[in-house]
């Protein structure tokens, strides 16, 4: 499996032909997991306050009726939380990093985490409140995963509260994700939004999905790039990232949220208009 390079760009909305020719027809269904912080919403100084670009959720919602197309957003946060942000009933919903899936029709795959690593989460989230839940700093319980979230802390005092949540997240065995202005704090089993996206996919298209669908997988972020990673030569990935030496396993860097509305205006054009 190819390691992590520097991708090439897409910078508009003719860059995905010229990049990707045929690779979407009308004829050939799509599925289309993305990511919501940072891929569908721009990142916000709370995450209460994220919204998506009206013309990026008039697509979305869009694409999301047609017949070829499987939507499937695969988030960090808690499910009920993404669901309620993105807002779209009739597709599928991924949360905690994949630990949580739910489908059009209800039905719910959850990961049974092993009775100690629910207890270490139990006690990692009471330390984690007790020693680091300060200067602006506050711990996102989602229940089996965690986000520690310290924008808001004063400059000086941030890398020192951050190395200690760290160590803290590690101590119970968790991993601890370095994110946007935060921790994410998973736990330690086989299984992250890249196990969740080929769950997904077998679910819906079979053992054999990578011949039955073509694959358009967006996210930004560190936990995205296990996703990246499992679709690579199977599918399409981009990183959205403003650095243009990043490091990541997508095929391709877009190099702003805003052609993320682009991406999901090439997969409009082929299928919708
Ligand atoms: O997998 P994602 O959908 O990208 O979710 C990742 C985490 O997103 C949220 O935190 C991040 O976005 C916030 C809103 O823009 C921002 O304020 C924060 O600094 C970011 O780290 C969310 O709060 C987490 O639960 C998700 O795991």
């Amino acid at each position: 499996m190819p390691g992590k390079h520097v991708a090439p760009v897409i910078n508009n909305l003719d860059g995905f032909e010229e990049n990707l020719p045929g690779y979407l027809s009308p004829e050939f269904p799509v599925a289309v997991l993305l990511d919501y912080d940072g891929t569908l919403a721009p990142i916000a100084d709370n995450p209460a306050k994220t919204k998506m670009p009206v013309q990026l959720e008039a697509i979305l919602h869009k694409i999301a009726k047609h017949p070829k197309v499987f939507l499937a957003v695969i988030s960090g946060r808690g499910l009920k939380d993404v669901q309620q942000n993105v807002n779209i009933e009739g597709i599928t919903y991924a949360g905690n990093h994949g630990l949580e899936i739910e489908y059009p029709d209800g039905s719910r795959h959850d990961y049974e985490l092993p009775k100690e690593i629910q207890k270490n989460y139990t006690d990692m989230v009471q330390e984690l409140k007790e020693k680091v839940e300060r200067n602006g700093a506050w711990v996102e319980d989602k229940k089996v995963s965690l986000t520690y979230h310290y924008r808001d802390t004063p400059v000086d005092l941030k890398d020192q509260q951050k190395q200690l949540a760290s160590e803290i997240c590690k101590k119970y065995g968790f991993r601890a994700n370095q994110a946007h202005e935060a921790i994410e704090a998973k736990p330690p089993v086989n299984w992250n939004k890249g196990e969740a996206a080929l769950y997904i996919l077998k679910q819906k298209f079979g053992d054999n999905w990578s011949q039955e669908v073509s694959v358009v997988f967006a996210g930004d972020d560190t936990t995205d790039e296990d996703a990246m990673r499992v679709l690579s030569g199977l599918g399409r990935s981009f990183r959205i990232a403003a650095d243009p030496q990043i490091q990541t396993f997508a095929d391709f860097r877009l190099p702003t949220q805003a052609v993320m509305t682009d991406l999901l205006k090439w997969i409009a054009d082929v299928y919708v208009s």
